[in-house]
C-alpha cells in the first residue's frame, strides 16, 4: 500500500513536490474532519451544565472541522487530480520518445499489445485513480491516527484499542499487497493478449471475411475475452477474504472499543461523558480507513498497471551514446555485416560501397534479404557482426534522427495517418510551406487528382489511407520524401501490376525524387536494373554477383536467369 505511495511519487518527476503538498492537504482535511471528536468531547463532558456559551464553542469547532476539510479536499483535490493529468501527459510523451528511437526489433506482436495497452488503458486508468488511491490511503491512516492521538490522551485503554485494530488493518494490507504481486503478471498478460488478438481481429477483418470466416478470428478474441474475465473472477475471489477480513478488522474494533469504554465506566474509572464520547467515535474513528479498503482495491489494480507502465519505460534506446552528425559526403559502406532476426541468421558477410549520388540496385529472390539490408542501412536494426558507415561514420555513432534525417525511405506498403494531405505529406518537413507542398505533390504526380478531391489538400485520409487507391498513395508517400530532400533515398519498388498511367506517373515521381541522390532500390523493374550505377543479387543473404548489367548480363549466373525469367513476366518493361 505505502509501496503504492512510494512509486507514484517514483514517477511524478516534476510534479512530486506538488504530490506531495495535495497529499499534505489530504492529511489537513483528515485532521479537521477529526476536530469532530472534539465538538462531541465538550458537549459530552458537560452535558449535565450545558449552556450557551458550550453549545457556541462547539458549533464553532463544527464549524471549523466542516471548513476545514471542505477547504483542504478542494486544494487536495486541485493539486492531485492536476498533477495526476500532468504526470501522466509527460509519461505518454516520453513514451512516445523512446518509441522513435527503439530498435525494430521492440515492435515484436508481444510488445505491440503492450504498448497499445500502456497508452491508452494503463496510463487512463493511471491517470483516474493514482491520485484517488493516494487521496484515500493518506486520507485514511491520517484520520485513523489522529482520532487515535486524542482517545490516547483522553484514555489509554481505548487509545490502545483503536490502535492496536490499526496495526492489525495495516497487517492485512500488507497481505492483499503479496496477493497483488503475484496476481499481477497474470492480469498483465491476459490483457495484452486481448488487446493483441482484438487489434489482429480488426486489423484481419477483410481477409477473414474474404474467406467467410469472420467468425474464426472473433472467437479468438472472444476466448481472450473469457480468458480476462476468469482471471479476473479469480483474481478478485483471491482476495476478496482478505478484504473481508479488512473491513472485519475495524467492525470488531468499534464493538471492542463499545465494550472497554463501558467496561471502565463500570468500574468507574472514567466519567459517563468520556464513555458517551467513546462509544460515539467508536463509529467515527475507523470510517475513513474503511474507505482505505477501496484504495488497496484500486491499489491492487494499480500495481499491474505500473509494472506494465515499468516495462514499456524501460525501451531500449538506439540513442545512448549517439552525436548529432553533419556529413560532408554520403558514401555507404558496409563491412563483413551479419545479421539474423533472432537466432536465425539472413544477411552473412555483406561487403559493399555505395558512392554519394550513385544508384545500386538489389535483386534477389523473395526472402533472400533485400529489405532487410535496406533495413540494416537505415539502422532499424543493430547488426550482429561488422559495420555500416554513412559519411565515414558508424551508424551507430549517430542520434536515430540525425542518421534518419540523411534517408527516405519509400515502402511498397505505404501507410498515410488519419489526416488531412497536406499534413501527411508535409510529414517530411513540417516547416514546409503550402507553396512547397503543391510543388512537392506536382513533381510526384499527385497534384492534379488532390484537387480533383472536394477538399483538395484539406481532405482527411482515413487511417492507413484507406480512401485513397494503391497508386494515389504510393504518389503521395513520394511527395513526402521530395520534400523531405534527403541525400539517401532508399526506394522499395511496386512490384504489383500498375495501369499504364498510374505507372507512368509513379516512374516520373520516383525520378523527381531520385535525381541527385544516392540510391539503393529493391528493383523490380528492368529499366531501373539497367540504369542503375551497381548491382548486387542477393541470394540466401549473401551477395552471390556485383556490377553493373552489361557486366552481370555476360556471366553465367543467377542475374542472367532472373533476368530471363523475369522478361517473359508482365512486372518488367524492357
Ligand atoms: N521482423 C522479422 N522477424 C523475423 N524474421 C523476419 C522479419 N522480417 C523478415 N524476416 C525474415 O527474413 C528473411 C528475409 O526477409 P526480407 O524481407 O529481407 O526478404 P526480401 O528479399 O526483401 O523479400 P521480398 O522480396 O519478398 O520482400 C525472410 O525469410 C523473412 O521471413
Amino acid at each position: 500500500m505505502i509501496s503504492i505511495v512510494k512509486r507514484i511519487l517514483k514517477i511524478s518527476g516534476k510534479y512530486k513536490k506538488n504530490v506531495i503538498l495535495g497529499l499534505i492537504f489530504s492529511g489537513l482535511k483528515s485532521f479537521f474532519a477529526s476536530l469532530m471528536l472534539l465538538a462531541v468531547l465538550l458537549i459530552m463532558i458537560n452535558l449535565e451544565q450545558l449552556n450557551m456559551t458550550i453549545i457556541m464553542q462547539a458549533t464553532a469547532i463544527v464549524v471549523v472541522s466542516i471548513f476545514g476539510r471542505f477547504i483542504f479536499q478542494y486544494l487536495c483535490d486541485r493539486k492531485l487530480s492536476a498533477s495526476g493529468y500532468e504526470i501522466f501527459k509527460d509519461k505518454r510523451i516520453e513514451i512516445g520518445e523512446k518509441l522513435k528511437k527503439a530498435p525494430m526489433g521492440y515492435f515484436s506482436e508481444k510488445n505491440l499489445g503492450t504498448i497499445q495497452a500502456v497508452l491508452t488503458t494503463t496510463i487512463s486508468d493511471l491517470e483516474g485513480m493514482a491520485m484517488l488511491a493516494m487521496n484515500f490511503i493518506v486520507g485514511g491512516f491520517f484520520h485513523a491516527f489522529s482520532m487515535t492521538t486524542m482517545l490516547l490522551i483522553f484514555c489509554f485503554p481505548v487509545g490502545m484499542v483503536s490502535l492496536i485494530a490499526i496495526i492489525f488493518g495495516m497487517g492485512v494490507l500488507k497481505l492483499i499487497a503479496k496477493k497483488t504481486e503475484k496476481y499481477s503478471p497474470i492480469m498483465q498478460d491476459s490483457q495484452e493478449m486481448l488487446v493483441t488478438d482484438a487489434i489482429e481481429y480488426i486489423r484481419g477483418i477483410s481477409v477473414l471475411r474474404s474467406f467467410e470466416k469472420g467468425t474464426d478470428g472473433k472467437n479468438k478474441v472472444e476466448k481472450a475475452f473469457m480468458s480476462k474475465c476468469k482471471v479476473d473472477i479469480e483474481v478478485t475471489e483471491g482476495s476478496a477474504y482478505l478484504m473481508k477480513l479488512y473491513e472485519m478488522i475495524f467492525k470488531v474494533a468499534s464493538c471492542v472499543l463499545v465494550f472497554v469504554a463501558i467496561i471502565l465506566y463500570m468500574k468507574s474509572l472514567i466519567p459517563l461523558s468520556y464513555t458517551l464520547m467513546f462509544i460515539v467515535s467508536a463509529f467515527l474513528i475507523f470510517m475513513e480507513l474503511e474507505l482505505v479498503n477501496d484504495g488497496a482495491f484500486l491499489s491492487r489494480m494499480l500495481a499491474t498497471q505500473l509494472n506494465r507502465l515499468d516495462y514499456v519505460s524501460d525501451i531500449p534506446s538506439l540513442d545512448e551514446g549517439g552525436k548529432e552528425i553533419d556529413l560532408n559526403s554520403y558514401d555507404i559502406e558496409l563491412k563483413d555485416v551479419c545479421f539474423g532476426y533472432g537466432e536465425r541468421e539472413i544477411l552473412k558477410n555483406i561487403n559493399l560501397q555505395i558512392k554519394s549520388n550513385s544508384s545500386l540496385a538489389i535483386v534477389g529472390a523473395s526472402g533472400s534479404g533485400k529489405t532487410t539490408l535496406c533495413n540494416i542501412i537505415a539502422r532499424f536494426w543493430d547488426v550482429n557482426k561488422g559495420e555500416v558507415f554513412i559519411g565515414g561514420h558508424n551508424v551507430k555513432d549517430f542520434t536515430s534522427e540525425s542518421l534518419l534525417q540523411n534517408i527516405s525511405m519509400v515502402f511498397q506498403k505505404v501507410y498515410l495517418f488519419n489526416d488531412t494531405i497536406e499534413n501527411n505529406v508535409k510529414f517530411g518537413n513540417p516547416n514546409a510551406t503550402h507553396d512547397e507542398v503543391v510543388e512537392a505533390c506536382k513533381k510526384a504526380c499527385c497534384h492534379d487528382f488532390i484537387t480533383s478531391l472536394s477538399d483538395g489538400y484539406g481532405t482527411v485520409v482515413g487511417e492507413g489511407g484507406s480512401t485513397l487507391s494503391g497508386g494515389e498513395k504510393q504518389r503521395i508517400s513520394i511527395a513526402r520524401a521530395i520534400l523531405k530532400d534527403a541525400p539517401i533515398i532508399i526506394l522499395d519498388e511496386a512490384t504489383s501490376s500498375v495501369d499504364p498511367e498510374n505507372e507512368h506517373m509513379l516512374i516520373s515521381a520516383i525520378n523527381e525524387l531520385t535525381r541527385n541522390k544516392t540510391l539503393i532500390s529493391i528493383a523490380h523493374r528492368l529499366s531501373t536494373v539497367r540504369g542503375a550505377d551497381q548491382i548486387i543479387v542477393i541470394d540466401k543473404g549473401e551477395i552471390v554477383q556485383q556490377g553493373n548489367h552489361k557486366e552481370l548480363i555476360s556471366q553465367d549466373g543467377v542475374y542472367k536467369h532472373f533476368i530471363e525469367i523475369r522478361k517473359q513476366s508482365i512486372g518488367w518493361k524492357i
